[in-house]
């Protein structure tokens, strides 16, 4: 579904992607690994158009159509079905939490499908439907991540792009949304593209794995191996296996 091939990004004056190789297959969990400043988040940021590729291939297939993220216009990527959920949640915190995840349906027009897909989010995070026309600032860490969740969900992705869903979460409220996108990509059959700090929990759902360093692919492979490597969970992320 994703073929990435030599991928170059530059920030400021630093090249921060030098040469990144990744493929994601449809239906699958592909998980970026690696530690702070390796180039998972400006991955992402290049594949939805957010930063400029300066070289290397990205290509996008779905349904027989196919896109070359180096050049396509973003809108037309969402509407194709490639939704980027952000580092950081990025809500509206004095918008409402129905008005936030409207945001994530904008392109779309069709108000009964609209309505469908909130209530689609709503029996996923019943919390979100018991405060929908409160605050989104009101809301938990971890609510705020299922609204962020929830609103990309609203662009009806195809391949989401998931940035750090477990930042400054606890950890049984990690758990459950790992669980959730566990059963997003089983159940609706989305492929998800995470960056992770929290290698286990990534790896533990990933079909596959990559460990980024210094912007390339240093190793990859299905994310169990990769979990029970103990050079990975060592020498790249500073954890005992
Ligand atoms: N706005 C920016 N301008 C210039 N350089 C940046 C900018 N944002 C990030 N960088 C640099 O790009 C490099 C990679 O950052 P990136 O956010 O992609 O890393 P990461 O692997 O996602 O790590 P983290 O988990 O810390 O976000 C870092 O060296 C960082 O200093």
């Amino acid at each position: 579904m994703l073929t990435v091939e030599g991928l170059q990004v530059t920030r400021g004056r630093t090249r921060v992607l030098t040469d990144l190789t990744l493929e994601v297959g449809a239906g699958e969990i592909a998980a970026l690994i690696g530690s702070n400043g390796a180039g998972k988040t400006t991955t992402l940021m290049a594949l939805s158009g957010l930063l400029p590729i300066a070289q290397g291939t990205a290509t996008l297939r779905l349904d027989g159509q196919t896109f070359d993220l180096t050049r396509a216009d973003p809108a037309k990527l969402v509407r194709a079905g490639l939704v980027h959920c952000p580092e950081g949640r990025q809500i509206f915190t004095r918008l409402t939490i129905e008005e936030n995840l409207r945001l994530g349906a904008f392109l779309n027009r069709d108000e009964a499908r609209v309505r469908a897909l909130m209530d689609e989010i709503y029996a996923l995070f019943p919390v979100l439907r018991e405060r929908r026309h409160e605050a989104a600032g009101g809301l938990s860490g971890g609510e705020q991540m299922m609204l962020a969740i929830g609103r990309a969900l609203m662009g009806e992705p195809r391949l989401l792009l998931l940035d750090e869903p477990s930042l400054g979460l606890a950890p049984q409220v990690t758990e459950r949304i790992f669980d959730t996108l566990r059963d997003l990509n089983a159940e609706r059959g989305v492929t998800l593209l995470l960056v992770e700090q929290n290698a286990m929990m990534a790896l533990d759902i990933a079909h596959r794995g990559f460990v980024i360093r210094e912007g390339r692919v240093e190793l990859a492979g299905s994310g169990r191996d990769l979990l029970e490597d103990p050079h990975v969970m060592g020498a790249y992320l500073g954890l005992s296996a």
